[in-house]
């Protein structure tokens, strides 16, 4: 399959693509001649660059301005609040920036045994890569984490006021009125970013919101947020028509939008299109991503290609920096104990099986979940009781004068495990991680919440008696 008569140049192991990937060349590995191969606009991947870093901390400057304009049914008098976009947007970048630069200078001549390639490169045979500019690249062993981009709408493809989350935070100045397309989490957070700004916000989703969430959480987001931007759920772009000023765009029920700019969030695609995969024969799951085995190992008629294995949005069915990060670590080991089985050494593979995925959203209100819901869990079989705790019901929600946010739990009646955990409301994410932890290691709730003081009156009581409800009811 080479096309190129440039020189064959040979490494031990190619790592493709320098976000999650980037954390496998470890002291271990400083026997192996590495190529790190990487093509981004920055280097460091998306989640450094324009994902969860950046994002989150445009979110909390975005949360503080909310929050103010908000504390009126505190007692709290304020005067008008409002946020630079330029000083955030560089105060931002001048921290992330750095890094990337930094990270990069480093692996283009920090280590003598790793060798930086920055181009875009297209598998040419199974252990064989070919450069942009020729090169042809072979090596033992390769570990593919080339991520995921931003999918494009076929009536507005991206331009300079059509962009998507990659641009979304470096713009020059915060367009008036911005059209945010999409009803998943990038939607959800920039529309709360864009609006804590001062941008009047319209969200337009094709189906409710969040829909594979659990339904009460879908909606209370929908009715939370409709108070800081305006939602139009169930309506399509029909077309959509340049201005002077902009954009106008027509809706599925006729109506007209004008707006200044157009943020795109409908879903991110994998890269297996641009690295060549499936003209090399490797298996891919229906919407493109890499197949791979329990062990991370890329698949080719449904068996592990020797030495070829996967990492991150790339091959994994969660978009996530922390599935990721899990799958970058278990691909690290099992590069060695590969390797340690090839000369007949006694190693073994390591499976990659943690628990249950939480799935967290930065927005306004904060969403935090993992597993099912109860029809989820009935549909599957389990004999499973769900209970809700209103965050109203605890003292911390009096002091928030919290009407809106609550956490349902999803337990199974038998074993007392918890299938599933659904917060709305402030720091949602953090108070996740106690039931998360339980259901990670396949703990009982019973005794759970006596079994341990719950610091008096902390947010945390709201999980606390979540976790007391659903003792009670499974013991009916
Ligand atoms: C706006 C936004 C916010 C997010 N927020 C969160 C969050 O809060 N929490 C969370 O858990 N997740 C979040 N995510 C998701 C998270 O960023 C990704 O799941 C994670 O970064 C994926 O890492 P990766 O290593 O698989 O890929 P990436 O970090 O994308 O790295 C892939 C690299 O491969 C390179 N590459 C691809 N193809 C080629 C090729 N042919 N040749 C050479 N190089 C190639 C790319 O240039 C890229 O640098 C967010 C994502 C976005 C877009
Ligand atoms: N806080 C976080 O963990 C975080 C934050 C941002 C992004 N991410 C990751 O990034 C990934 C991408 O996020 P996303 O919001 O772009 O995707 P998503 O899959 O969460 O949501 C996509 C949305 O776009 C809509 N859509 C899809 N195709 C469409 C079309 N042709 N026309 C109109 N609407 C369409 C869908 O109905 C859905 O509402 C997520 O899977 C997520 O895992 C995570």
């Amino acid at each position: 399959m080479t096309s190129s008569t440039a020189p064959i140049e040979e490494f031990d192991l190619i790592i493709i693509g320098a976000g999650s990937g980037n954390s496998i060349p470890a002291p271990e590995l400083k026997h192996l001649k590495i190529a790190i191969v990487d093509d981004g606009r920055w280097f460091g991947g998306t989640c450094l660059n324009a994902g969860c870093i950046p994002t989150k901390m445009f979110v909390r400057p975005a949360d503080l301005v909310r929050n103010v304009r908000e504390a009126g049914r505190l007692g709290v008098s304020t005067a008008e609040v409002s946020l630079d976009w330029a000083a955030v947007r560089d105060r931002v970048f001048g921290r992330i920036d750095p890094i990337s630069q930094s990270g990069e200078q480093y692996r283009a001549s920090g280590e003598a045994n790793i060798s930086l390639v920055r181009e875009t490169v297209r598998f040419t045979g199974m252990h064989e890569l070919t450069t942009a500019s020729g090169r042809v690249l072979r090596a033992t062993q390769i570990v593919i984490g080339g991520g995921s981009r931003p999918r494009e709408l076929e009536v507005l493809p991206f331009g300079e006021t059509v962009f998507s989350s990659d641009d979304a935070m470096r713009l020059e100045h915060l367009p008036e009125r911005i059209a945010v397309v999409g009803g998943g989490v990038v939607a959800a957070e920039f529309s709360a970013i864009y609006s804590g700004f001062g941008a009047h916000v319209t969200q337009l989703n094709r189906s409710e919101l969040f829909r594979g969430l659990d339904h009460d959480i879908a909606e209370t987001f929908t009715e939370v947020g409709s108070r800081n931007w305006q939602i139009r759920a169930g309506i399509e772009i029909t077309e959509a028509k340049q201005t002077a000023a902009g954009w106008t765009l027509t809706l599925s029920d006729s109506s007209t939008l004008e707006v200044d700019a157009v943020l795109v969030a409908v879903g991110r695609v994998p890269n297996s299109d641009r690295l060549a995969t499936p003209e090399v024969g490797f298996d891919h799951e229906e919407d493109g991503r890499l197949s791979v085995d329990a062990y991370q190992q890329v698949l080719k008629n449904g068996k592990p290609v020797g030495g070829v294995f996967a990492l991150g949005d790339i091959s994994s069915p969660h978009q996530l920096k922390h599935v990721a990060n899990h799958d970058a670590r278990v691909v690290a080991r099992n590069l060695l104990a590969e390797a340690r089985i090839a000369r007949g050494e006694d190693a073994q593979l390591t499976e990659n099986t943690l628990g249950p995925v939480p799935y967290t959203v930065f927005s306004a209100p904060e969403i935090a979940v993992f597993g099912m819901s109860l029809p989820e869990a009935q549909a599957a079989g389990y004999k499973a009781i769900e209970v809700r705790q209103d965050y109203g019901g605890t003292a911390w929600g009096w002091a928030l004068e919290d009407e809106d946010s609550f956490c349902k739990l999803v337990v199974e009646r038998g074993s007392g495990v918890i299938l599933g955990a659904h917060i709305i409301g402030p720091d949602s994410p953090i108070l996740l991680q106690p039931l998360l932890q339980a259901a990670s290691f396949g703990q009982s709730i019973r005794g759970l919440a006596r079994g341990q003081y719950w610091p008096h009156p902390a947010a945390t009581e709201i999980i606390e008696n979540a976790l007391l409800q659903a003792e009670e009811e499974i013991q009916k």
